[in-house]
């Protein structure tokens, strides 16, 4: 048995990141409910606790609380966000809503370098996303750091051994994020470093074994890594009881579908059906413009196409996908105290409820960058291993407004002149997605002396290791000057192109 620190969960979209973290450092850790009950968190014998961030206020009615029994431990703690105003709050600070909230990177100045800021610059960039600040510290607290817009950025009470940072050590955009939990995980909870990441490779296989029997499984494989991935360990696991289903949705990129399919055959030996459904997805679409009805639409039509799939196979009663751990936050079900929805991703919130067949999601727990390295030690080749992830609902979240075939192919094409200029350009592999939308506005332009009111392209690409923090990339302008003339040049409909300047939060990487 390790010794852990684990994550309480008060609903932030990283905790699961924090998690990784301290593994990462060595340091066993798994994430739990705020409210779970106080015997199953000395059972993974904690020498310190993370309170993560969440969507609540701590001075509104209802907001989640701090276990009334960790105040009687003696345990280290670490309040993030949210659990940095939930320990200022409890212990007789005041927390307020703020007039200038902070969402984004922010520099901090470090008054105190001891412990926690051991070791690092006074100066540091961090990422915050919080709307409310502490105004008041507790008793027995002192500052640590501030920023513009908190001045009490961090705070710490020695004596106690609880600390808390209002900004996010977890995600990469905070510098010196890994040496903070560092910190706290060895300076101050005197970890000793006792975990070392198993051979999940290894792990995964023998679970889809136990799972799945003598039974038959179809894997859903869309040509990206996760499902590529999720295959392969499920093909390691059970051999030609496998079948893998492709589905042209009618939403992909241009040539994409071709390719998928002559790749596949080429590097693997498993049984692929590629199901053309581009007819039955554009009419289940037909008309709809909320992002959130797409998602559900397109999840229920894939399921349903993969249910008919494994009628023609004898025994097929799971479905294999590449879900990862982020779809799996982001779709969760809207609760104030463990997270809100934010886009219910087609292959987890927008599952049918009466779905026949059982999952197998052997990638559940892992982030993107886990399930690279899985595919690499797999022996997936690096094109794919690297390729950008593309969303199973595809063009209809990049269409924005009602989904037709025309508005696709003006997105197809103005989306592969993009792709092909950043590879030319030698800079696919610096950014981790990068993709064209099209958007629901008309603006006016003048072509050959002539008047125009045509369709606005919009350029996104983002730098991200995770993908649930993201920034956007610094493309050249020299690039970005190419790409929207060849698309107001070559593609007939458009008369503007505009780059996306936001990161992630507060926008997300999609625009649906
Ligand atoms: N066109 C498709 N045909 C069959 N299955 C699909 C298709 N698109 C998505 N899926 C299923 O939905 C899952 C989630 O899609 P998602 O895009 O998140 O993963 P991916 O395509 O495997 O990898 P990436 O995120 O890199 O694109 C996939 O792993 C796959 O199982
Ligand atoms: O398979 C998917 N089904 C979905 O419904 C979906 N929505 C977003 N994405 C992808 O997830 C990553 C994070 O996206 P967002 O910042 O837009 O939430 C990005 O890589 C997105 O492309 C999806 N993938
Ligand atoms: N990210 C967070 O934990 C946010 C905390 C709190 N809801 C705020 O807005 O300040
Ligand atoms: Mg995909």
């Amino acid at each position: 048995m390790h010794e852990s620190i684990p994550v309480l969960d008060f609903g932030s979209q990283t905790a699961q990141l924090i998690v990784r973290r301290l593994r990462e450092l060595g340091v066993y850790s798994e994430l739990l409910p705020h409210d779970t009950p106080e015997a199953d968190v000395w059972a993974l014998q904690p020498r310190g606790i993370v309170l993560s961030g969440g969507p609540a206020s701590v001075y509104e009615p209802g907001a989640p609380q701090l276990p009334p029994w960790l105040l009687e431990s003696d345990l280290p703690v670490l309040g993030i966000c949210y659990g940095m105003q939930l320990q200022a709050h409890t212990l007789g600070g005041r927390v307020e809503g703020m007039q200038s909230r902070e969402f984004g990177p922010a520099e901090i100045t470090v008054v105190d370098p001891d412990l926690l800021f051991a070791d690092m610059p006074t100066q540091q960039q961090v990422w915050m996303s919080h709307g409310d600040h502490i105004a008041a510290l507790p008793p027995g607290f002192r500052v640590l750091a501030h920023s513009p817009g908190a001045p009490f950025a961090a705070a710490g009470d020695d004596r106690r051994r609880w600390y808390g940072i209002q900004f996010h050590p977890e995600v990469v955009h905070t510098r010196f994020g890994r040496d903070i939990l560092r910190n706290f995980a060895f300076r101050i909870c005197k970890c000793r470093g006792d975990w070392q990441p198993e051979n999940f490779v290894a792990e995964a296989i023998e679970r889809v074994r136990a799972q799945v029997g003598d039974g038959r499984v179809i894997c859903a494989l869309s040509g990206g890594v996760d499902s590529a991935v999720a295959a392969l360990i499920v093909h390691h696991a059970i051999g030609d009881r496998l079948t893998c289903v492709f589905v042209d949705n009618g939403l992909l990129r241009q040539g994409e579908a071709e390719q998928v399919v002559a790749t596949f055959r080429e590097h693997f030996h498993i049984p692929l059906i590629a199901v053309d459904a581009a007819d039955e997805f554009l009419e289940a679409l037909a008309g709809v413009a909320d992002p959130e009805q797409k998602r559900t639409i397109i999840g229920e039509k894939f399921v349903r196409i993969f249910e008919r799939e494994a009628r023609r196979i004898e025994g097929a009663r799971f479905l294999a996908q590449g879900t990862l751990y982020p779809d799996v936050i982001e779709s969760r079900a809207p609760d104030r105290q463990k997270g809100v929805t934010i886009k219910t991703h087609h292959n987890v919130g927008g599952l049918p409820a009466d779905m026949q067949l059982t999952l197998v999601e052997p990638l559940r727990y892992l982030f993107k960058d886990e399930v690279r390295a899985a595919g690499h030690a797999l022996g997936l080749p690096d094109e794919w291993v690297w390729r950008h992830p593309f969303p199973g609902p595809g063009l209809a979240v990049r269409v924005l407004g009602p989904v037709t075939r025309e508005r696709l192919a003006t997105l197809r094409a103005a989306d592969a002149i993009f792709m092909q200029e950043l590879r030319i350009a030698g800079l696919y592999r610096a950014t981790q997605q990068a993709f064209a939308v099209l958007l629901p506005v008309r603006s006016v332009g003048v072509m050959g002396d002539g008047r125009t009111y045509a369709d606005v392209v919009a350029l996104r690409a983002v730098t991200t290791e995770d993908y649930m923090t993201a920034d956007w990339a610094r493309l050249p302008a020299e690039l970005l000057a190419r790409v929207s003339s060849r698309i107001v040049n070559e593609v007939p409909g458009v008369n503007r192109v505009v780059y996306d300047i936001s990161s992630k939060p507060p926008a997300t990487i999609e625009w649906e």
